[in-house]
């Protein structure tokens, strides 16, 4: 299997922190870190850590771990200070990025993994920006991706990502609807083995409506569209309450729920996995996944991040390329 490719995000927060960290620990993982070199070994000094860095190379299998560092050297253009944003190194982050996509299109790498971004800091440098999933969906050239956060008991996907929660219900068209699930279902099938994935879908509204008394997009919308997923064979219950569904009984019936909205969805996973989750982009046509928290800036360079959940995202996308691989044979 080629290496993964880790990109270390924004560089004044926590992603040099939490690679380092996992340099440093005993388990190897076959990947490259995309990263500006100097400030990543100043990051190693002020944590303390010993890792040694060795520049990566094409065909090279890429270690992480083991007090071993495999980069790929892109640098930042202007310094790195842990914890103060700079516009002038928006730019490098996306380039991480690009970099990255480049390398899975050369066949160099199976899988991207990332580590955060500081959405605002992209945007005040004058590019527009509302998130890894977009900005991979557009690259991909594909209408439309899902954005699935995991953890151990609980999978929670969703139907609109990054917007302002007043252009929510617009978003939410019968056709949107249809063509999340149907990513849904095939990547539950394809990357996580679920040969019948049982979906839970939340309503839009308080009391999913309410029988049109608090709101008409359950009736309008999202019960046509679950009418016909059901008649293409895909198993799906709904819509039902969000404030019930996230309940042990009826997550007991299900595989993964798709949330109406980021905040719909996201805190119940966080409550449930903060630190031991990762997030995923269905519908690509090679493996995402990433962390389930941001930058904190507040934490970069102090030793306070956990590395716990880029654990997790390195073992879903080694998971998933294996699946994808498994099923090729
Ligand atoms: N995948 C990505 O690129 C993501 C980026 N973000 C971006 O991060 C920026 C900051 O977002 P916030 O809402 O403040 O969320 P955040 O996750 O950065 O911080 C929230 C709280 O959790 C703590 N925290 C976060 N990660 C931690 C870790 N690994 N170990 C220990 N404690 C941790 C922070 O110290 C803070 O108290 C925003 O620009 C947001 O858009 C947020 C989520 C994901
Ligand atoms: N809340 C999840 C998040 O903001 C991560 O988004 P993305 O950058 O992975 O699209």
């Amino acid at each position: 299997m080629k290496p993964l490719v880790i990109t270390s995000g924004e560089p004044a927060g926590i992603g040099f922190d939490i690679c380092l960290q996992l340099a440093a620990a005993p388990d190897q993982w076959p990947a490259v870190v995309l990263g500006d070199p100097i400030a990543l070994s100043e990051r190693a000094d002020t944590l303390g850590l010993v890792v040694n860095f060795h520049a990566w190379q094409p065909g090279d299998e890429g270690q992480l771990g083991g007090h071993e560092m495999s980069i790929l050297p892109i640098q930042a253009p202007a310094v790195v200070v842990p914890g103060e944003l700079n516009a002038a190194n928006a730019p490098y982050v996306l380039t991480l990025l690009d970099e990255a996509l480049q390398g899975i299109a050369r066949n160099e790498f199976s899988a991207m993994v990332t580590a955060p971004v500081q959405k605002s800091i992209i945007n005040e440098a004058g590019i527009a920006f509302t998130g890894h999933t977009e900005f991979l969906q557009q690259r991909a050239g594909v209408d439309d991706v899902v954005m699935l956060l995991a953890t151990t008991d609980l999978k929670v996907a969703l139907v609109t990502t990054h917007l302002p929660l007043k252009d929510v219900a617009a978003a939410i068209t019968r056709e949107k609807v249809l063509r999340i699930v149907r990513i849904m279902h095939q990547d539950l099938q394809n990357s996580f083995g679920l040969a019948q994935p049982r979906i839970l879908v939340c309503g839009l509204n308080p009391h999913a409506g309410e029988g049109g008394h608090l709101g008409r997009e359950e009736i309008d919308t999202i019960i046509p569209a679950l009418e016909q997923l059901r008649s293409e064979g895909i198993q799906v219950v709904g819509p039902l309450p969000a404030d019930t569904l996230f309940t042990p009984k009826v997550l007991a019936q299900g595989d993964a729920v798709l949330a109406m909205y980021h905040d719909q969805g996201l805190p119940v996973l966080k409550h449930r996995g903060f630190g031991q989750a990762a997030n995923i982009t269905l519908g690509l046509p090679y493996v995402r996944t990433s962390v389930d928290h941001g930058t904190a800036l507040d934490l970069a360079g102090t030793g306070g991040a956990d590395a716990g959940s880029l654990r997790i995202a390195l073992h879903y996308a080694l998971n998933m390329v294996e699946a994808r691989l498994a099923r090729r044979t």
